[in-house]
């Protein structure tokens, strides 16, 4: 940064319909609200001002804040630290920023975002590659989510997504018996045949007996992976349900664990990265880079955000090498979005963004 680069933070509110609300055993997902950030030099808008291209050569970086509850701070405290951050970036710089949203996980993300972008756009670099620093990436593999429902309900959707070219897909459970949940999964694997690999995301929905029960009946399905079977805070029951034939993967259990516990307590095959609530790319990379060394998978995926968060986990996943099959497809969820998409989906796979920076243009004039 030159000696006279003076960022400045603006937010601003949003709030998105679903146009499917998303139903988990942790209840329906049916809009989702948050605040658009952007960051820009004060400095370059001043000498820019009155000359016509002023506006579209300034360089903007973008962010988003898109709480959850049970993911990340409550909407009030998300607002609150973005105006810290905001009176604090002209005159004490991006550190400063960042102490005043380090407890406050989804606007950090956003502030963190913000800056990343505008840095990676300065450098004219897409944002995979400022972040990772390694070789550039075409495309990578996502998954289909499949909310709950009944189960012919539940079999149609995971079928047009395998029609779609989908190669794994991730059916939400918990929200019903386990029997119901099994018969659910058998006419899934029925209408996507043997070629499909199916998740399930029981959002800490199950006591130890339930998770057991289901793990067993699900392994005969060939069902790969379940998302946090038991509450986020067990730890040793996750261990202990490893290794009954379908891989134990957490997310919500990230929160409230160190990496550190969670991987000495050997309760994960996979971990789910979710940068919203983690509290950006940045710390959802360290973490990715991680668990690589302990043959861990790493699986990115959002809260349902909008474009500039969901374009912003596009480039985490590029940024990890041989990321899993990650949550990124989940555009058409969306009623209206923050600005248009430019991530298309190809054949279960989501093509990167080369262009500098994250990619998302138009955002602040159509919010
Ligand atoms: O991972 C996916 O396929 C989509 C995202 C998803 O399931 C989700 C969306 C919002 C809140 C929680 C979750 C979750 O993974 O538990
Ligand atoms: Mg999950």
């Amino acid at each position: 940064m030159s000696d006279d680069t003076r960022l400045r933070l603006e937010h601003r509110s949003f709030s998105l319909p679903l146009e499917r609300p998303l139903e988990t055993a942790s209840g329906s997902i049916e809009h989702r609200d948050g605040f658009l950030v952007r960051v820009f030099d004060e400095n370059a808008a001043e000498s820019n001002r009155g000359e016509v291209s002023a506006d579209s050569e300034r360089v903007i970086g973008y962010g988003e804040a898109t709480p959850l509850a049970g993911f990340t701070e409550s909407r009030a405290d998300c607002e609150a630290a973005l105006e810290r951050a905001s009176d604090a970036l002209p005159p004490s710089g991006p550190e400063a920023a960042l102490e005043e949203v380090d407890q406050q996980p989804a606007a950090r993300h956003a502030v963190t975002l913000a800056l990343a972008d505008w840095h990676a756009s300065t450098s004219a670099t897409p944002l995979y590659r400022y972040l990772g620093r390694g070789p550039m990436v075409a495309r990578i593999p996502v998954n289909a989510t499949v909310g709950d429902a009944d189960p012919a309900t539940t079999a149609a959707d995971a079928r047009t997504a395998a029609d779609r070219g989908f190669e794994t897909c991730k059916v939400k459970v918990g929200a019903r018996s386990i029997e119901a949940d099994v018969e659910r999964l058998r006419q899934v694997r029925d209408a996507v045949g043997p070629n499909v690999e199916l998740r399930v995301d029981a959002n800490g929905a199950w006591t130890y007996d339930e998770a057991l029960r289901a793990i067993e009946a699900f392994a005969d399905l060939d069902v790969a992976l379940v998302e946090q079977p038991l509450p986020p805070g067990a730890l040793e029951g996750h261990a202990a349900l490893r290794g009954h034939g379908v891989g134990i993967a957490l997310d919500e259990g990230l929160l409230e664990h160190d990496l550190d516990d969670v991987c000495t307590a050997g309760a994960a095959d996979a971990i789910v990265l979710k940068p919203m609530a983690l509290g950006g790319i940045d710390v959802a990379r360290r973490m990715a880079a991680w668990v690589s060394e302990l043959g861990i998978e790493a699986i990115v995926t959002t809260t349902i955000d909008g474009v500039v968060a969901r374009t912003g986990a596009v480039h985490l996943a590029a940024a990890i090498p041989n990321v899993a099959p990650s949550g990124l497809a989940t555009a058409d969820r969306l009623a209206a979005d923050l600005a248009r998409d430019p991530v298309l989906l190809e054949k279960g796979a989501a093509v990167v963004p080369q262009t500098k920076g994250l990619g998302v243009t138009g955002v602040w004039e159509d919010a």
